[in-house]
């Protein structure tokens, strides 16, 4: 539905997209995702036409948009940086672009419209008020509304939720996806924050350096991602990552205190990834390794459990009661089934380790 290919832009000799390769198809919710400066923001203004690429090809619908104004693409783009008219109130704010000759809808019908997607966003309450008195998670919504207000082939949004408390940002993004309009609609969804993208996106695309890393499902990219950054960009606490080298029997740690059932060509140096829920404290079945335990901290109703073992510091998360009594220095055993380790190759100075792939 949206394809971008080979895209380039640079501003002056900043390069801010270095050959994006990107596919949204029809209907579904796609998440952008990276951080500052990767250059989100720049694709999504692509895609609307407000930035000419210095190469490659904007398809829309299965048409090049080359010669395509903005405002003929037929989507409707969400800044962060949102332009709203500060003196009209927000309805009008919101009724304006129903009175476009494209989109223009009967009185009676736009009043409906705007009402239900103003109940949606929360901002029933604040219609008659201007813009201008608003406080930002308020106008942020309000510049949401202006977007799903029309019909669009696509909607491009642009951290639509990033001034919103976490309560309110929390409640939003689970009623985001439910709102009709965004069901049926093709949608490009940026943001920098993993939780978000795993929450909402039917598929995540990473993007680091003005390319595209890895696209897939939250599936994919949570248990074959494509490497150590990826892996990184995922989960709190952050994925453990342990350097070692591969030897004939599997993974050795470099002071030789943990060994893990891995397998790759002898001699590789490495990082096994192991998420801090897929350790667990005690024995069972899996690997087993001891330690002894460096720090705890409660983190909601289970707790973080940092462990040492020889050098390395392996952090897992228990249940309360598993973690209940747990002083530092105490011996504690780990276990892990050998399904959940991940192998990396060693991250080298400008290049994150890829993943092997066994
Ligand atoms: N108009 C501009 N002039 C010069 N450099 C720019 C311009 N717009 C973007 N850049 C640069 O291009 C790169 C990508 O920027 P972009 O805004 O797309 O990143 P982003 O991923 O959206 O970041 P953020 O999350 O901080 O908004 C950055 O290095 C940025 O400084």
């Amino acid at each position: 539905m949206i394809v971008l290919t080979g895209i380039r832009k640079a501003y002056g000799r900043v390069t801010a997209l270095d050959g994006l390769e990107l596919d949204v198809r029809e209907g579904e919710f796609f998440c952008l995702l990276g951080p500052s400066g990767a250059g989100k923001t720049t694709t999504l203004k692509t895609v609307a036409g407000l930035e000419p690429p210095d190469a490659g090809t904007v398809e829309i619908a299965g048409r090049d948009m080359r010669d395509v104004e903005p405002y003929d693409r037929g989507v409707a783009m969400c800044f962060e940086s949102y332009a709203l008219y500060p003196h009209r109130s927000v309805y009008d704010n919101l009724a304006s672009p129903l009175r476009s000759p494209r989109h223009r809808l009967p009185a009676a019908e736009a009043r409906e419209t705007i009402g239900s997607v103003a109940e949606l966003l929360g901002i029933s309450g604040l219609l008659e008020r201007p813009v201008g008195q608003l406080s930002n998670g308020q106008r942020q919504r309000v510049a949401l509304g202006r977007v799903l207000v029309r019909p669009a082939r696509a909607f491009l949004l642009d951290e639509p939720l990033s001034h919103l408390d976490a309560k309110l940002r929390q409640r939003m993004r689970a009623e985001l996806k439910a709102i009709g309009a965004v069901r049926r609609t093709t949608t490009l969804y940026v943001t920098h924050d993993s939780v978000e993208a795993l929450a909402l996106g039917d598929r995540i695309g990473v993007i680091r350096g003005g390319r595209i890393v890895q696209t897939g499902t939250r599936e994919e990219i949570w248990y074959r991602p494509h490497d150590t950054e990826v892996a990184r960009a995922f989960g709190r606490p952050r994925i453990n990552l342990l350097p070692g080298t591969v030897t004939e029997d599997g993974f050795r740690s470099a002071d030789g205190e943990v060994e893990l059932p891995v397998r790759a060509k002898a001699g590789t140096e490495v990082l096994v990834g192991v998420r801090p829920r897929d350790l667990t404290l005690g024995g069972g079945p899996g690997h087993e390794l001891t330690g002894t335990v460096y720090v705890t901290e409660p983190i909601g109703r289970t707790v973080e459990v940092t462990v040492r073992i020889g050098e390395q510091h392996l952090s897992l998360v228990a249940p309360r009661a598993d973690a209940a009594g747990l002083r530092p220095d105490d011996p504690v055993r780990v276990t892990v089934r050998p399904e959940n380790l991940l192998l990396f190759e060693a991250d080298r100075p400008e290049r994150p380790g890829r993943r092997i792939v066994p």
